[in-house]
């Protein structure tokens, strides 16, 4: 299967996307497919109807509809931790039955929703309040999964935002709990300790951090502690009442856990009426990864175009470029999903991959990227196939036509990729400056693009909480997808274990207690370098 993808890439790779254009005059709807509202274009690409049938081969051969249904299912396919991946039964609103081990989630996601919903309404309401009144401000302690997905929703439904004001503190640089702190007044502050094992040292130190600063105001920190876990032990160690405590399974990945429990700042700003909104929009999209066709499945067209790109024409990386200020920590959160689930170098059997894994996947909000990196991308050297992103419609009518701006920046871009200017063209620009002979040619190059650099363009209607829950879901089973072709296990990450250790362990030398014995020549200079000037 493989091979066919790479005679195909070799025998296509370089052709023109405009000539399939020219002989197809329906190739935005031979290569377009939608979703209940969302549109995924993926014409601007050089996969033609041979190269989309051999890339659906790979589907077949992978067995990925029984693949699906297993994930579904709460099979373990997790098979390296031994867990089933059911960040689906978070949004399964509908409460179809789904078993681990026998017995049926449901009941229990269903209840912990309930809970959550039951806590935001009080803090909304002002029923439940800190000890100097009612809450104003809600710090979320968290990092990576327990991080980016909320900090990245609570950006993205600011429309719909209308309750305490919401905080992420993340690293472990006293710098960012610091200035999330300054200003806000402890005797009216919510801190939510969110982490999936209760143990990440950054969430930890930075959690003791908030208890000793509302320490000093308050005379019960814990009863202004909420925690967010799967580790009910370590939560009852830090003495959060139970009633502040919402658990979830050990089958809920940390980048995959907005949907749940890790979702209860967003549920607090936005309310939990539009919070489900957000679930049914994930719903929404997990019926159709799991009912619609194959050839029309916007997951797998997505997964696809990007296997198509990454692993059959070497594109290294993938920007993802959404017109849409508030979806800016978007591509952060992807980031993670993506790459912390498809940055794998071994087959899920252990042997070697023997091809690449998932891309480099990185991106910022247009039009700003427009002012800085889109001049790589459209004259450099390495193609980065391109996401694009855009809402038909904003928030803010009487801003109507600063979203057409925005709309025009997109497809201008896309545009340009596709069509770039040719030497001729160029030539006739410069020509008509003024320019002549070698002066005009040597200028006329430096303003040639080579164009024919693919993108694909996702347009939605506006991004609601159900859109929001659309793209988050439609990236995931993409994710899913990519992972079940390549063959890996997307749902584990011993790739960040080391470093972690390594950590823990340099702690020592760098506070003098230990020596620098063992290190290579770099770290040891560095530790000598920084303990030296202290
Ligand atoms: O939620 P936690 O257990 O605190 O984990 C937070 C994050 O840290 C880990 O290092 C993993 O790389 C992430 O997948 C995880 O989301």
């Amino acid at each position: 299967m493989w091979q066919d993808i790479s005679r195909l890439a070799e025998a296509y790779g370089d052709r023109a996307i405009l000539d399939l254009f020219a002989a197809d005059s329906a190739r935005f709807e031979h290569f377009s497919v939608s979703a209940d509202g969302l549109l995924f274009d993926f014409s601007k690409t050089n996969i033609c109807a041979e190269t989309r049938e051999a890339l659906l081969a790979l589907c077949t051969a992978a067995d990925l509809l029984a693949k699906r249904e297993a994930m579904f299912g709460g099979a373990k396919i997790n098979e390296t931790e031994g867990r089933a991946v059911l960040h689906t039964a978070l949004r399964n609103l509908s409460a179809q039955p789904v078993e681990v081990d026998g017995a049926d989630v449901m009941p229990g996601v269903l209840a912990t929703l309930e809970r959550m919903q039951q806590f935001s309404d009080a803090v909304r309401a002002g029923d439940f309040e800190g000890q100097g009144g009612r809450i104003t401000d809600v710090v979320n302690i968290g990092i990576g999964g327990s991080d980016l997905g909320p900090a990245m929703a609570e950006i993205a439904l600011q429309p719909f935002a209308d309750g305490p004001r919401c905080h992420f503190v993340s690293n472990v640089d006293g710098a960012h709990i610091h200035d999330a702190l300054r200003g806000l007044d402890p005797t009216r502050t919510l801190v939510i300790v969110a982490s999936k094992t209760f143990t990440t040292i950054e969430t930890m130190t930075n959690a003791r951090t908030a208890w000793d600063w509302m320490a000093e105001k308050v005379s019960d920190p814990g009863a202004q502690f909420a925690a967010l876990s799967s580790n009910q032990e370590k939560t009852a160690e830090w003495g959060i009442d139970t009633s502040r405590v919402f658990g979830f399974e050990d089958w809920v990945g940390g980048r995959y856990s907005m949907w749940g429990p890790i979702g209860l700042a967003v549920m607090i700003a936005i309310g939990a009426e539009a919070f489900r909104e957000f679930l049914k929009g994930g719903e929404a999209m997990d019926s159709h990864f799991r009912s619609a066709p194959l050839q029309d499945n916007l997951p797998v067209l997505l997964a696809l175009v990007g296997i198509w790109h990454n692993q059959g024409l070497g594109y290294a990386t993938r920007a993802v470029l959404p017109y849409e200020q508030r979806l800016a920590r978007l591509p952060a959160y992807l980031q993670q999903m993506e790459m912390e689930s498809n940055g794998k170098r071994v087959a899920m059997d252990g042997s070697d991959l023997q091809i690449h894994s998932g891309p480099v996947v990185w991106g910022e909000p247009g039009t700003n990227g427009q002012h800085a990196f889109y001049q790589l991308i459209h004259q450099g050297t390495r193609v980065v196939p391109c996401e694009f992103m855009v809402g038909i419609e904003g928030h803010e009518p009487e801003l109507a036509h600063q979203h057409d701006l925005l709309i025009a920046n997109c497809l201008a871009q896309s545009e340009a990729l596709l069509r770039g200017r040719s030497l001729d063209e160029a030539t006739e620009i410069m020509a008509a400056k003024g320019l002549e002979g070698a002066e005009l040619e040597r200028q006329a190059r430096h303003r040639v693009f080579p164009g024919n650099r693919p993108s694909t363009t996702l347009v939605y209607p506006k991004l609601t909480p159900f859109v929001l829950g659309q793209i988050v879901a439609l990236y995931e089973h993409r994710v899913f997808v990519e992972g079940v072709i390549l063959g890996i296990n997307s749902y584990d990450q011993w790739g960040v274990e080391l470093g972690k250790e390594l950590a823990v362990k340099l702690s020592p030398i760098l506070s003098g207690e230990e020596g620098t014995e063992g290190k290579d020549g770099s770290t040891a200079g560095l530790v000598a370098v920084i303990r030296a000037a202290r």
